[in-house]
């Protein structure tokens, strides 16, 4: 079982991290290879520029990979299942023109020029509504052209929204919303080695954001602890082993952001010796 991840860029850290922390621990890899091995026998990882990572699974150069869903619709490949939304490097693919300038519409863009390095996607979104404009393929600073009277228009990545405002462009409609995924060659998606995988990553996901939170309970003051916490699916009580009886152990995961609040009013219920711990996965 292969991996596709991305070999360098703003996506390679992420998603190692993400692999690590959902225990699949790389080994044997070095600084500038092309694969690397991990704790499981079974699975192997290669190391790719994003936007190859589609070519790869569609060809069964790798069964799974990790990259942006814009690579994906960008390579236009067939036989690549979506299986999870790893929920980083999130971004927008959008169509903007000069700020002061009359492209106001996708409509005003009939018989003008757009630069972009997404010239799949951009043609098929002015298809869709019966544009064809010239398409000019670049391979970076596509936010330069428009000054440069190379392009009208411009398709391209935009997240924070500071480079297109250094730029002097605006915003004309969005013309895909991505994030990075995990995608499977359709053959193998449903195989016990893939889901295992989707698994591992969702369950690092369900984690993130949220706390064990484990306290002391006297039985007297259960309900009004209950009524605290917000805990999904409510809370686990225990009997502690060698107490007298009269006090219980309740484990329970909040949102991290709701920690603090949490314990004031679990002190004020009656609750004592509280512990917050970090969780590093939940399996559903
Ligand atoms: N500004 C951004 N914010 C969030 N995600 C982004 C941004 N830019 C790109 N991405 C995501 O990362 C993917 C890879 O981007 P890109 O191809 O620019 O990476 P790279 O060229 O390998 O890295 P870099 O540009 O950092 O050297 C994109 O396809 C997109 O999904
Ligand atoms: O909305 P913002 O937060 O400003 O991000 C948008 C910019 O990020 C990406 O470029 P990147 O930094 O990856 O450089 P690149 O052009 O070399 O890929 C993208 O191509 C935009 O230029
Ligand atoms: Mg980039």
């Amino acid at each position: 079982m292969r991996i596709a991840v991305p070999n360098k860029g703003r996506l390679h850290d992420p998603t190692i991290d993400l692999l690590e922390r959902a225990g699949l621990h790389l080994e044997n890899g070095a600084a500038r290879k092309l694969y690397a091995d991990t704790v499981d026998p079974d699975v192997s990882i290669l190391f790719a520029r994003a936007a190859d990572i589609p070519e790869y699974i569609a060809d069964g150069a790798a069964d799974v990979g990790i990259t942006g869903l814009d690579q994906v619709r960008e390579a236009d490949v067939d036989a690549i299942e979506e299986l999870l939304d790893l929920e980083f490097g999130r971004c927008r693919l959008v169509l903007a023109a000069p700020e002061d300038g009359d492209i106001t519409a996708a409509a005003d863009l009939a018989g003008k020029t757009v630069a972009t390095e997404f010239p799949t996607i951009t043609r098929q979104f002015f298809e869709e509504r019966g544009l064809d404009p010239s398409i000019v393929e670049v391979t970076g600073a596509t936010e330069l052209t428009p000054h440069v009277e190379m392009a009208d228009a411009i398709v391209d990545i935009t997240s924070t929204g500071t480079t297109l405002k250094m730029n002097r462009l605006a915003i004309v409609e969005e013309v895909l919303s991505s994030s990075v995924r995990l995608f499977a060659h359709e053959d193998v998606a449903e195989d016990s080695k893939v889901q295992e995988i989707r698994t591992a990553l969702s369950s690092v996901l369900a984690a993130d954001g949220k706390r064990y939170l484990m306290m002391n309970v006297p039985r007297d003051r259960l309900e009004a602890v209950r009524d605290v916490i917000p805990g999904m699916g409510g809370p686990t009580i225990m009997d502690i082993a060698n107490g007298d009886g009269e006090k219980v152990a309740v484990h329970v995961v909040v949102d991290e952001r709701s920690v603090f609040e949490t314990i004031t009013e679990l002190k004020n219920a009656g609750a004592s010796d509280i512990l917050v711990t970090e969780i590093e996965r939940m399996v559903r």
